[in-house]
């Protein structure tokens, strides 16, 4: 029986457009001759849609883009310090609206070295863990404000909201994820300064981990984990945090894994009320867009992501086979955004 899946696309700013039309031509390659097709709808958000209308998300974009199975979205964001957009908040109204909208109250960020990558650590080791990101509370919210701004008495307060729900809602969906995989979940926080959210993380970790008693649960400060993610990332399999400390982790997994241009993202919706958005875990990267030197394989790897989010796992398969293919075969030679998706939409497309 055929399906076909409505996919929405954000190309969105900078190196987006130009990562995610390498990464649609790889989706063509594996979906080919098979059951499935992806009606596809562009949507033109971003800085540049700000920029020429106005516009940052209306009511209409957002229904819109809801009423789709997947969202598949490059990066949003101009040149950081860009006066144009200094009361844009395009992150914050678009990509954050998105995700709260659309309760991605999971950002799953696996990380992978993969055979033949040149990573910066010496001894890269097995490398092969997720973080489980909160993606709907903490630090990103928007609770906060200023009083007496611009003046030498200016106060900020940026609130973190954690709340009971949100937080055992991803902490179990993180324990699941631990269970499926090598049964080790890693908490990440800073409970010894920011007590009251960190107490809260700790007691909901420590609850739901009654229910998964084969999970092995470990605990470390932030700080500490950027050590450890360095040394020995090795240990990690699942790591369980906020939505702050997962942006700044996840980043760092990225240059530690062969770099920020490998690093593939899901926003997810468990439940499946609303579509689940897929997406590199880099930015926009202004400094090289339009210039072919971004690399396509992060936004590559979210396709495959998002179809083995929508259970096409043959699909998905193909295209981490074929990407993986491709990174073995990678001399160092330096290739354009469109060689690199050429490359990998051939070898996903050859079965
Ligand atoms: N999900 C999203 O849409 C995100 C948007 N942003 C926005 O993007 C803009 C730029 O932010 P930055 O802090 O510079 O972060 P960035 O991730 O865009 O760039 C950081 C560095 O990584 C490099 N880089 C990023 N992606 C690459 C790729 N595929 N291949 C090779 N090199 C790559 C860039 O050239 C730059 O040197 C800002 O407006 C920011 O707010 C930032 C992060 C996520
Ligand atoms: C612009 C941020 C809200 C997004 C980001 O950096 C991320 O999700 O990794
Ligand atoms: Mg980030």
């Amino acid at each position: 029986m055929s399906r076909t899946v409505k996919l929405a696309v954000i190309p969105g700013d900078g190196i987006g457009p130009e990562v995610v039309g390498e990464a649609l031509k790889v989706l063509d390659a594996a979906v080919q001759g098979g059951d499935v097709r992806f009606e596809q709808t562009p949507f033109s958000l971003g800085a540049a849609r700000f920029l020429e209308t106005g516009d940052v998300l209306t009511d209409a974009d957002l229904a819109a883009i809801a009423s789709h199975d997947a969202i598949l979205l490059g990066a949003v964001g101009g040149v950081p310090g860009d006066p144009r957009l200094a009361n844009a908040n395009i992150e914050r109204g678009l990509l954050l609206k998105l995700r709260f909208s659309l309760d991605h109250y999971v950002n799953l960020r696996p990380t992978v070295v993969y055979p033949g990558v040149p990573s910066p650590l010496s001894e890269p080791g097995d490398v092969n863990f997720v973080v489980v990101r909160e993606g709907t509370e903490g630090p990103y919210v928007g609770n906060g404000g200023a009083i007496r701004q611009g003046t030498p008495h200016e106060i900020a307060n940026e609130v973190s909201v954690n709340t009971a729900y949100g937080v055992e809602r991803v902490v179990r969906y993180a324990f699941a994820a631990a269970a499926a995989r090598q049964g080790k979940l890693t908490l990440v926080h800073k409970t010894n300064v920011l007590v009251f959210a960190g107490s809260l993380w700790k007691r909901v970790v420590d609850a739901v981990s009654a229910e998964f008693p084969d999970v092995a649960v470990d605990y470390l400060h932030v700080d500490a984990a950027t050590i450890f993610l360095v040394t020995d990332p090795a240990r990690f399999d699942v790591i369980v945090t906020d939505n702050l400390f997962g942006d700044i982790l996840t980043d760092l997994a990225g240059a530690i894994s062969g770099g920020i241009g490998l690093a593939a993202s899901g926003n997810i919706n468990p439940d499946g009320t609303y579509p689940s958005m897929f997406e590199p875990v880099h930015g926009s990267a202004p400094d090289i867009a339009g210039k072919q030197l971004a690399d396509p394989t992060a936004a590559i790897l979210s396709v495959s992501l998002m179809l083995s989010h929508l259970g096409l796992e043959t699909e998905a398969a193909r295209v981490a086979t074929a990407v993986t293919a491709d990174i073995a075969a990678r001399t160092g030679a330096a290739r354009t955004t469109t060689e690199v998706g050429d490359a990998i939409a051939a070898l996903a497309a050859n079965r």
